[in-house]
């Protein structure tokens, strides 16, 4: 699933059941959230399981501003252009104050809208909700809910992390060796205004409510 579109923030992750095949792909979710995408995961294989990742919606927004500014910065330092870069604030808040559902990070955070197109193709059984800041937070026992969705042995154990406090965020640890995720996982988020946030937040309220609704867990995301 290659592209050259800028990579958007967010993961659905299939997991082929199939005892002689099993696969495990990380999708950009602008490309596998819209079209006829899980029709063709579903031709692929019917009994597919699926790890939706979900992040709090407007840190995921934000995320994702970071990475495409990233992305942009690197590309303009290549070519020589020199682009002021636009705050988050500025393009997720159209100038009469409304919110600005035409910037894709925020339209991608709006949850409900591509797990409808799934659930229309799988079983909700079959796709298990993983909060991405709890994972952040503490991987080891969302890593377990994972093992048991997908029937594996439980393997994996505190053992397998430490705290790096360098990057901020738990790594790897085996016998031979320390390993975090690479530099553009774990970015530092700009700053944005509160107010920002707060009428943010408040958009999403209802759209949580809706996502909520769907997956039958309320993910206690703030409304303010
Ligand atoms: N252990 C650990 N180390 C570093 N980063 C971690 C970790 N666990 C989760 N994360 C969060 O993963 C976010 C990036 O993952 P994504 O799936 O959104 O990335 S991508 O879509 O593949 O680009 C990334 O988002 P940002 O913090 O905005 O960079 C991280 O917060």
């Amino acid at each position: 699933m290659s592209s050259s579109v800028p990579r958007q923030r967010g993961s659905i992750i299939g997991s082929v059941r199939s005892s002689s095949e099993v696969g495990n792909s990380s999708h950009r979710p602008a490309k596998t959230m819209r079209g006829q995408v899980p029709e063709r995961i579903r031709a692929m294989n019917a009994s597919l399981k699926l790890l939706l990742i979900v992040r709090e919606p407007v840190t995921r927004a934000i995320s994702d501003y970071t990475q495409l500014r990233s992305h942009a910065a690197t590309a303009s330092s290549s070519s020589m252009v020199n682009s002021p870069q636009r705050s988050f604030e500025q393009l997720a808040i159209r100038p009469d104050g409304s919110v600005n559902l035409a910037y894709r990070p925020l339209a991608i955070s709006l949850y409900h809208t591509f797990l409808l197109r799934w659930l229309e193709v799988f079983q909700r059984p079959q796709i298990l909700i993983v909060n991405g800041d709890l994972l952040i937070e503490d991987p080891v026992p969302q890593l377990h809910r994972i093992e048991k969705f997908l029937g594996l042995e439980p393997r994996i154990g505190r053992h397998n992390f430490y705290f790096n406090h360098t990057k901020g965020f738990f790594c790897l640890r085996n016998e031979t060796a320390d390993k975090c995720l690479r530099e553009s996982k774990g970015r530092r988020h700009p700053r944005v205004d509160p107010t920002v946030i707060t009428k943010l937040r408040r958009f999403f309220g209802e759209h949580n409510q809706r996502f909520y609704d769907l997956v039958g867990e309320d993910m206690g995301w703030p409304e303010e």
